[in-house]
Formats: C-alpha cells, structure tokens, sequence
C-alpha cells in the first residue's frame, strides 16, 4: 500500500474480503465497519481494492469539498460490455463525452418537462390512470409494484419515447421485466465480483450472466422506437429526447461528443434504468411506511383535504401549502434508501481524505445509508419520524445530510423530475384512497438490496376515500 493509505479489515489471499461481505444487506455491515476502521477505510477483493466514505461529515468532504477529485466512474469489465467499452451512456462514461450528454440530457429533461408544466401535467393524468387501475382492485388485496412499475415508467416513456402505454401493453411488459433484472443486478455484489474477477465471472454461471441478456433484449427494444421516429422525424418540432438527439446528430460532426445512435441506445437505457426503478420503489416504500403508521397517513390525508379538497387533483402549486406530506416523502425517501451505497462508484484523482492519501484510479464508493443514518446528524435515524423535516412550528425545514440523490458532480441530474413525480403520485394516491394491508400481517422494513433496495412483497388494499 501507498503511504497513509486507509486502513481496512485484513484481506485474504486472493478471494479478498469476499467471504466477510455480508451479501444479503451489504450496506450495513459496511455502514457498521466505519465504527471499527473509521469513515475512510478500505475493503479488498482480489487484487482491486474499494475506499468506502462514511457519514455526512466524510461524504460531503469527497463528494463536495473535493468535487473536481470525484468526477470519473472506474474501469469496469462490466460495464465495459454493457456500455461500448465503458465509454456510453450516461452512468459509465466520462470525460467529455460524459460532460456533453450529461449536460444535454439536462437540458432535454427541462425542456419537454420541467419548464413547460408539460410533465406536471402528464403526471396528473398518469396519476389518474393509475388511481383507475387500483379501483379496479375493487377493495381486494393486491401487489401494488406492478402498478406503481407502471406508472412511473410511463413518464420516463413520455419524455424519451413521447409516449405511454397502456398497462397491458406487452411490449411495456417486457421492457419492465428486464429493466428490474438489470437494476437488481448492476452495482449489486454480482457485479462487484465480476468486475474485480472478470476472467473467472465470465465462466462461472451465477445471477450476473442475466444482466447481459436483459441489456440487450432492452437495447433492441429500444432502437426499434429509434427506427420508429426515424420515419417521421420533423427537424423544426421535436417531439422528445430521442427527436432532439437525432436532430443533433445531424448537426454534429465532430463524433467525439458522443451524438452516435449507438451512444442514443445507451442513453435512452441509462435514463430508463435510472428513472424508473428509483422512482417506483420510493413509492413502494412509501406505501409501506404509510401502512405501517397509519396516524401519518391519517394527517397526510387531512393536510390534502384541507389544502386541497376533493374536486380538483393535487397540482406542484399546492406543495409549498403542504409541510407535513413533504416532511412524509422527505422521510419516505430516507428510510426507503433507494440507493444503499453508490454502487456506480468513482475513481479518485489524488486526493487527501480524513488525513488519508488516495492515490489517482483508486474506487471509492460514497457510502449513502451511512449519511441517510447518521446518528449524529438525524434525531432518531433508525425510525419512520417525519419530524426530521418539520421545525417547531410544523413549517417543512431542509436538512443537508439528506442525501438520498447524493452529491457533488455526479449527482442525480433526474432530480427535479422524481421529486415532482414523488409529490404528485403519493398525494393524488392519498387524496384518493385509504391504503391498508391484510389483518395481522407486520410489513417488513429490511428490505433486499441489490443496486437499489426493494421492499420485500406485499399486499395492500386501497379503499376510496370518496366518490369524485
Ligand atoms: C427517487 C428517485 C431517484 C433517486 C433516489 C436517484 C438517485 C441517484 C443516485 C444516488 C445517483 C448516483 C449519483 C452519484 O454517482 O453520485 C443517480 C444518478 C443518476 N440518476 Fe438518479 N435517482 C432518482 C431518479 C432519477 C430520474 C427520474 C432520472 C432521470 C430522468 C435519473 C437519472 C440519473 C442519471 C442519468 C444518473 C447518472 C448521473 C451521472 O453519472 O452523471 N434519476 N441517481
């Protein structure tokens, strides 16, 4: 090791750490490993060694302090497959590339959303498609994730595809399917060993081959709306994200920047993988939580009555009028911990750290439920407490250590669009209906984590408030 280099738990030959990684519920076993070895330490596997920061304190040091020393992702062997050698998309790349379409994908996400009310709109009326789709559960028990799947997935569609589908369309089906193998899969342990272990994973048959499968029956899926909006593309009037990077295309020669239709596919698959799957199992957890306490749903409730009534849907306008069910989904998102450790990872430019030095093309993995779970920054970290957010007087108070999004240069550019997605879909759900769950059945909150962290299945029943 390089002088003043972090410490860790010793490894062992070759095979690392591996067999002390707790792979069920990784995070925490790691989140518990900075109380041993500190908030920078370092975990082996193999050869390739993994920095983890710890804590609000450390990760804002790196990610905000140190931002320019936290830009580039790491070499990946699997990505390197998915992603035309770790160079596409928007997760994956770097560099100018990554720059360039980063900033483009930002700014297409305002223009044929944000700004012009157009997405707000959209989600108001895919809210109500989806409260459609619960009534029609008429008061029985049933799984909420293929619904919620639904929904979100069709915001994402409008503002690539242009459009939505309807829930039984079977191409949305398909897509859906290996969207959440791939989620479950990229930046799961699966694809920690693969890539400190490529030559060996390729062989070896295990849960990580299928992120391989899933990637290319969505790509294809993909380039064939490409080909679609192809044939009536209209240079003066472009109608989404795939319109506006085909007319760039046109515009572009300089190939550098990454307008190839290859890099399309890879983008379009990267916002895909990064808007819905995130989005719907915040909502997920959400229900949950909600069950769970059923006297917070009961105030959600009641700041939607007063604030909102009942004859008109829950509009961005009505948010700043509605502390308390903000306060809900701020807690919603922590607790939920969508993202349990930054599984994309980065690789440090030298840089100094908690007094340690972190030599150029280390990975270091910004650890999220370490900041969402501070104990010093959160009154009571391990429980469901909306207080988190509210000052004495009830009005909504921001806190910085809420760091679900993360932070810095890298940080969630789908930002804005999953916080209006999270406030309109969970308050039209709730103006809309009383969720419970079956008789005697505790809802359980450890979760799974892969990549992103899922709530274990369950039922839900969603009574109607009243009659619109
Ligand atoms: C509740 C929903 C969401 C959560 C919790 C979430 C969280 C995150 C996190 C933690 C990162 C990693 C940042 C880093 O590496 O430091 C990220 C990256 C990213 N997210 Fe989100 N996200 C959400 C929704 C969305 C949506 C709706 C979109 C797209 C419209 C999106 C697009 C992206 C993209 C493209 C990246 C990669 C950024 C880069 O590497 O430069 N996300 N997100």
């Amino acid at each position: 090791d390089p002088p003043h280099f972090p410490p860790g738990p010793p490894a062992l030959p070759f095979l690392g750490n591996i067999f002390s990684i707790e792979s069920k519920q990784p995070h925490i076993y790691l989140t518990k490993l900075a109380d041993v070895y500190g908030n920078v330490f370092c975990i082996r596997l193999g050869r390739h060694k993994t920095v983890f920061v710890s804590g609000w304190k450390m990760v804002r040091e790196a990610l905000v302090i140190h931002a320019e020393h936290f830009v580039d992702r790491p070499y990946s062997p699997m990505a390197t497959r998915i992603y035309a050698g770790n160079s596409g998309g928007l997760f994956f790349s770097n560099g100018k590339v990554w720059r360039r379409q980063r900033r483009f994908a930002m700014t297409t996400l305002r223009t044929f959303g944000l700004a012009k009310g157009s997405m707000e709109e959209n989600i108001c009326q895919e809210s109500r498609h989806l409260q459609d789709a619960m009534e029609k559960e008429e008061g029985k028990p049933f799984d909420p994730v293929p619904l919620l799947n639904n929904a979100v997935s069709n915001i994402i569609c409008q503002i690539v595809f242009g459009r939505r589908f309807d829930y039984s369309d079977q191409d949305l089906q398909t897509m859906l399917k290996n969207l959440a193998d791939m989620a479950y899969l990229e930046g799961s342990i699966w694809a920690l060993l693969y890539d400190a272990f490529p030559s060996l994973m390729r062989h070896l048959p295990g849960p990580h081959n299928g992120i391989f499968s899933s990637s290319n029956s969505l790509k294809a899926s993909i380039r064939k709306e490409i080909e679609r909006h192809k044939l009536d593309l209209d240079p003066s009037n472009p109608r989404d994200y795939i319109d506006n990077f085909l007319i760039e295309e046109r515009h572009n020669r300089k190939q550098d920047v990454g307008f190839m239709e290859e890099n399309l596919v890879l983008c379009c698959l990267d916002l895909f993988l990064a808007g819905s799957e995130t989005t719907s199992k915040t909502l997920q957890w959400g229900l949950l939580y909600l069950i769970k306490n059923p006297q917070i749903q009961g105030k959600v409730q009641e700041e939607i009555d007063r604030v909102v009534g009942q004859t008109r849907q829950p509009t961005m306008e009505d948010r700043s009028n509605m502390p308390y069910t903000d306060a809900v989904i701020h807690e919603i998102q922590r607790m939920g911990n969508i993202v349990p450790l930054n599984g994309l990872r980065m690789t440090a430019r030298d840089t100094t750290l908690g007094g340690y030095f972190i030599p150029k093309g280390t990975t270091v993995m910004p650890n999220l439920t370490s900041v969402l779970f501070d104990k010093n920054e959160w009154e009571t970290p391990d429980s469901f407490n909306p207080k988190h957010f509210l000052d004495d007087d009830g009005r909504f108070m921001k806190k910085e250590a809420f760091l679900p999004f993360s932070a810095g240069k890298r940080a969630c550019p789908g930002e804005g669009l999953a916080r209006m997605e999270l406030f309109l879909f969970v308050a039209s759900l709730l103006q809309k209906f009383h969720f419970s769950t079956l008789d005697g059945v505790e809802l359980r909150t450890e979760g799974i984590t892969g990549a992103t962290r899922t709530p274990h299945p369950f039922e839900i029943f969603a009574k109607s408030r009243v009659d619109f």
